[in-house]
């Protein structure tokens, strides 16, 4: 449940411009939806409205997620696509997976691209971000639904509520998902709201520092959100795991707070990383938005800025071990696709 009533506590003796930048968030926050509002049957119809008929495509990052990837491809078929009509593409990107992954999700009925396989002529790049910008560029549909692979209590509720804004709300660009986080530890004890340790630690008092506009947003670091195509081809895409913070400036940037959403998932659980794995995200994180930083004139660097990670093994043994934690950027797919034609129209002569 997403709380818009912003509890200020009284002693907070805020400046103006504190106060009226919480203003704005809470007048945001009023307007956030809830998953349940729309069933998969009255999206059918919005997306059918005024013969519009726009496509819908859910595209799945997957790295590794032969345990999940599966179930979740198999739900959006039956409920998505079979029982109505509201999914027209189940897109599952292969990011250089050692197991099953590609096999099980096409069994389920995905379709499914290996993320170095989609433009090959560009230098492949890695990561989360280049999975998400090879499957927006592998994708057809007009409305994009990015769903993360490694979902344990994936319901067909994740994509509906995405979709509600963008098909029913003609000023909505994006849409981002919002829920309550479990951290599942390994002996299966349930820790409610303990979950999203990046997201707590890191990235959120990054955004109230620098972009307190986006401070709403419950969880920035989601890996399920939706877009309208022709703004996701107009923003870059950070490599890695910077993706998801380098999307939210951008998008603020580009299309304004008012033209994004947030819709209450409810509980989402997933497959929890080592401590060691999210410092190196978090690192992901931070580069990213030091790069926005640069890019918005508010931070000089007279030098490139370390990007390699030092960590030390938790145990008693304290091997150093050292991360390359750099991130790099995919320039808006439509200019990257409107280069690619001047070339290819270049070499045919
Ligand atoms: O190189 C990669 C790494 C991950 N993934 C997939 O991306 C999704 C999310 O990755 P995961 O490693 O599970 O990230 P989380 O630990 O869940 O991290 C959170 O924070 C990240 C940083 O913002 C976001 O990218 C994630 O979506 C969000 O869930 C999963 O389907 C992965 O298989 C890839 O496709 N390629
Ligand atoms: O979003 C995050 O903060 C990271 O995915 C870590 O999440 P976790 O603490 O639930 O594993």
């Amino acid at each position: 449940m997403i709380d818009d009533e912003l509890q200020v506590y009284p002693h907070l003796d805020l400046d103006a411009s504190s106060t009226a930048t919480l203003a704005r968030v809470r007048e945001w926050m009023r307007r956030n939806r809830s998953a349940a509002e729309w069933t998969a049957a009255e999206l059918v119809a919005a997306k059918r409205a005024d013969g519009a008929d726009r496509t819908i495509s859910v595209v799945l990052p997957a790295r590794d997620e032969q345990e999940t990837v599966g179930d979740i491809v198999a739900t959006i078929r039956a409920e998505l696509v079979e029982a109505v009509p509201l999914v027209d593409e189940i897109l599952v990107v292969d990011s250089r997976s050692t197991d099953d992954t590609a096999k099980v999700a096409a069994a389920a009925g995905a379709r499914v691209v290996h993320q170095d396989a989609v433009l090959p002529e560009l230098p492949p790049m890695s990561g989360k971000g280049e999975a998400l910008w090879k499957g927006l560029a592998a994708a057809q549909g007009d409305l994009i639904v990015f769903i993360d692979a490694d979902l344990r209590n994936f319901g067909a509720h994740f994509v509906t509520g995405l979709l509600g804004p963008l098909l029913t709300d003609p000023g909505v660009v994006f849409v981002k998902g919002g829920y309550e986080r479990p951290l599942v530890t390994p002996d299966g004890v349930v820790h409610r709201g303990d979950g999203g340790r990046v997201t707590e630690l890191v990235a959120r008092p990054m955004i109230n520092l620098y972009w307190p506009e986006l401070a709403g947003f419950v969880q920035p670091l989601a890996g399920e959100y939706a877009a309208r195509r022709e703004v996701l081809e107009r923003v870059p895409f950070v490599t890695e795991y910077g993706v998801e913070l380098g999307l939210l400036i951008d998008l603020l940037e580009a299309a304004g707070l008012d033209a994004m959403a947030q819709v209450d998932l409810g509980v989402r659980e997933h497959r929890h990383q080592s401590t060691a794995a999210l410092g190196r995200m978090a690192a992901q994180i931070m580069l990213t938005a030091w790069s926005r930083l640069e890019r918005q004139g508010r931070v000089v660097t007279p030098e490139p800025l370390n990007a390699t990670l030092l960590q030390f093994d938790r145990d008693e043994r304290g091997r150093a071990r050292v991360s390359d934690v750099s991130v790099a950027e995919r320039p808006p797919l439509a200019s990257v696709l409107a280069d690619l034609a001047r070339a290819g129209s270049a070499d045919r002569g």
